[in-house]
C-alpha cells in the first residue's frame, strides 16, 4: 500500500486515491519535509513550494499538482531526481473564463458601455487566453492577442506586442504563467512603465499570477489617479496581500477565478490518471462516474427577453464575481486579510461552470439564442419556435 500525502483542499481525494493506499491530508501552506519522509506520493495545490528543501531524502516518487500553474514546483529538480510529475493543464480554464466574463458584464453594466464596444487585449493565449478569445469573439467582442512565445513558435503575425496591446485595447486581461527567466519572463510583466502607460478608463483584469504585476507601481498609479478599473484575483505575496492595493481596486478576490467544482474535480482526475500511468496501475475511477453537487441546473426563459439582460441574468445566477468580492471583505473583517484569504478559499461555496447551466428558451429568437450559447451556457429549446 502506498502512502499518499495530499493538500486538504483537493476535492475527491479519497474517491480517487483511496484504493491506492493510505491517504493523509495536510494543510498545503505548512507542509514540511518531516511529514513527507515516508510518503510515496505527494499531491499539492499552488500553495506548497515543491523543491529539494521539501523532498530531498524523502521516499516520494511521484508529485501531482491539481493546478494549471507550475511555478511553485521545481520541475527540473524533480526530473533530475527521477521523481514523476504531473500538473492539470486546462483543468479550470473554463472557470477562469467565466470569472472574466462576469467581470466584463459587471463593468459594462456599471458604465453603461456596450459589451461589444470595448476591445479586449489578452496577454497569454494558452488554455485560458485562447478559450477567453473564443468566447469573446463569439459574443462579437473584438480581441487583440499578445503571446510572444507562441508568436515566435508559430510565426503569428496577427499577434501584437504588449505595448501595442496596451495602446490599442480598452480591457487588458492577464493570463500568463509566472516565468522568472528565459526569453519571455513574466515577473512584473506589467511594470512601472507599462502601468504608467495604461490609459484613463482602461480596465485591467489579472487572473494569472500576482507576481506578473508590480504591486507598488499599480498602487502608486491608483493613488495618483483613480482612473483605471481594476479586477484582481491574484496578488503578490498571497495570502499576505497589500491592503493598500486591496482598497484601491474595484473588485478583489482571493485567487478563486478557477475555483468551480468542475475545474477542481477535473484537476484531481488529471493527476489521478497521471499517477496511475506513472506506477502502471489501472485507472479505476473516472470523472464521469462522480457527479458534482448542483443546486441550479436550469433557467427557463418563458418568453422573449432582451438578449443582454438574459445573458446578465444567467451569468449572475451561475457565477457572480461580486459575491466573491463581498465574501472576501467579510472574511477579511472577521479574520484579518491573510487568514481570511486562505479560509475563504478553503470554505469556498459551491460554484459550477457556465456550461453546466441549461438555459431553456421557449422563444427561439436568433439573437437571444446566440448570446446564450456564445457565452458558454448549454441551450435547450422548448415549446414554440419563433
Ligand atoms: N486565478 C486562477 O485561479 C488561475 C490562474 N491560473 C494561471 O494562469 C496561467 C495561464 O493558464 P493557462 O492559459 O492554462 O496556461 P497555458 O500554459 O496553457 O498558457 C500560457 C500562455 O502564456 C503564454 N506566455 C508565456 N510567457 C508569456 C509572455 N511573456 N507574454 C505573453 N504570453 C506569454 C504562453 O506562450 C502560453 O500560450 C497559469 O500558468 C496559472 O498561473 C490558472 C488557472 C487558475
Ligand atoms: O490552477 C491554477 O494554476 C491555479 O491558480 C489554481 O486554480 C489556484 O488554486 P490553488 O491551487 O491555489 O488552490
Amino acid at each position: 500500500m502506498m502512502r499518499i500525502v495530499a493538500d486538504e483542499n483537493i476535492p475527491l481525494i479519497d474517491e480517487f486515491f483511496g484504493d491506492h493506499g493510505e491517504v493523509i491530508r495536510l494543510p498545503g501552506r505548512s507542509m514540511t519535509r518531516d511529514q513527507l519522509l515516508d510518503a510515496d506520493v505527494l499531491l499539492v495545490r499552488s500553495v506548497t513550494r515543491v523543491d529539494a528543501t521539501l523532498l530531498a531524502g524523502t521516499r516520494v516518487k511521484f508529485v501531482g499538482t491539481a493546478t494549471i500553474g507550475v511555478d511553485h514546483v521545481d520541475v527540473d529538480w524533480l526530473h533530475e531526481q527521477g521523481i514523476g510529475f504531473a500538473s492539470a493543464p486546462g483543468s479550470n480554464a473554463e472557470s477562469v473564463v467565466d470569472y472574466v466574463l462576469s467581470g466584463l458584464l459587471l463593468m459594462s453594466e456599471q458604465d453603461g458601455e456596450a459589451l461589444t464596444g470595448r476591445t479586449v487585449g489578452i496577454v497569454g493565449a494558452g488554455n485560458v487566453g485562447s478559450r477567453l478569445q473564443a468566447r469573446l469573439e463569439a459574443l462579437d467582442i473584438p480581441c487583440l492577442i499578445c503571446d510572444p512565445p507562441r508568436a515566435d513558435a508559430e510565426e503569428r503575425e496577427d499577434f501584437v506586442d504588449l505595448d501595442t496591446l496596451i495602446e490599442r485595447t480598452d480591457v487588458l486581461c492577464l493570463h500568463t504563467p509566472l516565468v522568472r527567466d528565459g526569453a519571455h519572463p513574466t515577473h512584473h510583466l506589467l511594470d512601472e512603465r507599462r502601468i504608467a502607460a495604461l490609459r484613463s478608463g482602461q480596465i485591467l483584469i489579472s487572473a494569472g499570477r500576482g507576481e506578473c504585476v508590480d504591486t507598488g507601481a499599480l498602487c502608486r498609479r491608483l493613488e495618483a489617479h483613480r482612473d483605471l478599473r481594476v479586477i484582481l484575483d491574484v496578488w503578490e505575496g498571497e495570502p499576505t496581500i497589500d491592503e493598500a492595493l486591496y482598497r484601491l481596486v474595484d473588485i478583489a478576490t482571493p485567487h478563486v477565478a478557477g475555483y468551480s467544482v468542475d475545474g477542481k474535480m477535473a484537476g484531481t482526475d488529471m493527476i489521478h490518471q497521471a499517477m496511475s500511468r506513472h506506477f502502471g496501475l489501472p485507472v479505476r475511477k473516472r470523472l464521469g462516474q462522480l457527479k458534482p453537487e448542483s443546486w441550479l441546473r436550469r433557467i427557463t426563459l418563458t418568453g422573449w427577453a432582451p438578449p443582454l439582460e438574459a445573458l446578465m441574468l444567467c451569468a449572475r445566477a451561475c457565477y457572480d464575481i461580486r459575491r466573491d468580492a463581498m465574501l472576501l471583505e467579510r472574511y477579511r473583517r472577521h479574520y484579518g486579510m491573510a487568514e481570511g484569504f486562505d479560509r475563504m478559499r478553503r470554505e469556498y461555496p459551491l460554484r459550477r461552470e457556465f456550461s453546466t447551466l441549461r438555459v431553456s428558451l421557449k422563444h427561439n429568437a436568433g439573437e437571444l439564442r446566440d448570446i446564450i450559447v456564445s457565452a458558454g451556457f448549454s441551450l435547450r429549446l422548448a415549446g414554440k419556435q419563433g
